[in-house]
Parts: structure tokens; sequence; C-alpha cells
């Protein structure tokens, strides 16, 4: 498997997460964050917009739509766990989330 990312230990992420992710969680071995917009169609524009930023990554969150709430949940499927690939993602659906 060409250039798969190695997996984070806890400290690592328990870091990463107070440092540059402060609105993350760390939930079963994946990143978890909430985002609440204004509008329903709000939400599912910026669920268009993290779902270009994963195919351009080739990275995909888990995403979960309930009304103005969209839930992520980033890990790396094929690694079993939270990944440098997982960092980056999020931060990107911080800026994507304003
Ligand atoms: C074949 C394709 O490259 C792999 O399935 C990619 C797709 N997107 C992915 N996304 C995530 N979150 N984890 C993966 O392991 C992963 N693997």
């Amino acid at each position: 498997m060409s250039g798969m990312a190695e997996l984070l230990t806890d400290d690592q992420i328990d870091q990463a997460v107070r440092d540059h992710l402060p609105e993350w969680k760390v939930d079963e071995n994946a990143l978890v964050r909430s985002v609440k917009k204004d509008t329903f169609l709000d939400g599912i524009r910026l669920v268009a917009t993290v779902a270009q930023l994963a195919e351009s990554m080739n990275h995909h969150p888990d995403i979960d739509i309930r009304y103005t709430t969209i839930t992520f949940r980033v890990s790396s499927h094929e690694a079993g766990g939270i990944t440098d690939d997982d960092l980056v993602l999020a931060r990107h659906i911080d800026t994507a989330a304003g």
C-alpha cells in the first residue's frame, strides 16, 4: 500500500486536538465534530464543499445530516484509526465550516 499514513498515538491525537482542533472530540478511534448552520441548505452546501475536499484528498468523512446540524466523523478506515490524513481533513472541515 503506497504511502498509507501511520496511525497516531493517543498522546499525539490528544495534543493535536488540544492545539489545532479544539472543536473536535475523539470518539472510538475517530475525530467527531458537529456544525450547526442557519438553514438546511447552508448545511447541504457545507456538505458539498467538504465532499469536494474529500475527493481531492481521497480521504472521506462519514457525514450525518440532521436538518441544520451536520456531524462529521473522520478516521482512516484502512489504517483502522486516526492518522495525519484525518487531522488534515478535520482542519479543512473547520475552514469550510467558517
Ligand atoms: C480506494 C480508495 O483509495 C480508498 O478506499 C480510500 C478512500 N477514502 C478513504 N477515506 C477514509 N477516511 N479512509 C480510508 O481508508 C480511505 N480509503
